[in-house]
């Protein structure tokens, strides 16, 4: 049976460390001030919102809300942007994804300033990651890292498996495991044999988006898995995209849904946000 890799205990620890550091930032003067910008008010959306300003009170950093109906222009968000880049009281942005089909998420990402680009999602951040230089990193891919550091799991000279390409989780986790020396496989929904490729793995990690998608039989004894999917069925049930309890009879060690990688979303914003604190 596989042990649990618990998001929730391990975010919990890295938000007492950031506490810490944030006293000692606002002893010597410095505050953080986080803006949160939602558009529209899909329920889920809503929760994360919520959990982030949560997270900000809790480390003691400032959040600043804006919650902006759906019909909200483009025109008039890049506005907001522009006057949230220019404000020197704010350090870090973001911008709640998804956000409505009439506004073009690149651009919207595209818009904020890079020096407040807490999510890691602006072109300068994935610029620095690809060649190795300091920057902000997506948080999701982040706290996956922190996981697996956290659960003394080795990187270094292990297959590891992504199945997902996403600018948000796919592409950065690979760069990231590559950081740590891992041999990293990229498969996709057009990849042949991706059964094969995935029992291949020492380290497999699952965003695709798919309901339980991936079973027991893509799993190598003995492999750590880490999955990235959240669904919610009819009766608010919770499943990833791993079939859990046939995939936690191979792995050696596994996260949860929930309670594995959702909460180090969060954690890892918060981490981003002190680094904004400190340039
Ligand atoms: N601007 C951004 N938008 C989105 C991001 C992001 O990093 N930045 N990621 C996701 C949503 N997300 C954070 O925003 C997020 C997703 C899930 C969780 C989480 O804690 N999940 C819980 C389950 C919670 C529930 O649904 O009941 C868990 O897995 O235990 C936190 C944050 C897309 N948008």
């Amino acid at each position: 049976m596989a042990k649990i890799i618990d998001g929730k205990k391990i975010s919990a620890e890295i938000k007492e460390e950031l506490k810490n550091e944030v006293a000692q930032l606002k002893a010597q003067g410095i505050e953080g001030t986080l803006a949160v910008i939602q558009v529209g008010n899909d329920p889920a959306s809503s929760v994360y919102v919520n959990n982030k300003k949560k997270a900000c009170a809790y480390i003691g950093i400032n959040s600043e809300s804006f919650e902006l109906p759906e019909e909200t222009t483009q025109e008039e968000l890049l506005a907001l942007i522009a006057k949230l880049n220019a404000d020197d009281s704010i350090n870090g942005i973001l911008v709640q994804l998804p956000v409505p089909k009439h506004i073009d998420e690149k651009t919207i990402i595209n818009a904020i300033s890079p020096k407040k680009d807490v999510d890691g999602f602006h072109p300068e951040s994935v610029g620095s990651l690809v060649i190795g230089q300091p920057g902000f990193v997506s948080c999701t891919p982040a706290g996956i890292i922190e996981l697996l550091k956290r659960s003394n799991v080795t990187i270094d000279g292990k297959n590891c498996v992504i199945v997902g390409r996403s600018n948000i989780v796919g592409k950065p986790m690979a760069l990231l495991m590559l950081r740590e020396n891992a041999t990293v496989t990229i498969a996709h929904s057009h990849t042949k044999n991706l059964k094969e490729i995935c029992q291949n793995a020492d380290i497999l990690i699952i965003a695709i988006g798919k309901r339980e998608f991936i079973t027991g039989d893509y799993i190598k004894e003995g492999a750590v898995v880490i999955d990235v999917g959240i669904h919610r069925d009819e009766n608010n049930k919770l499943a990833g995209d791993v079939k859990y309890d046939e995939a936690e009879k191979k792995a050696s060690q596994i996260t949860p849904v929930p309670g594995g990688v959702g909460p180090m979303t969060i954690a890892m914003l918060m981490n981003n946000c002190v680094k904004a604190m400190k340039k």
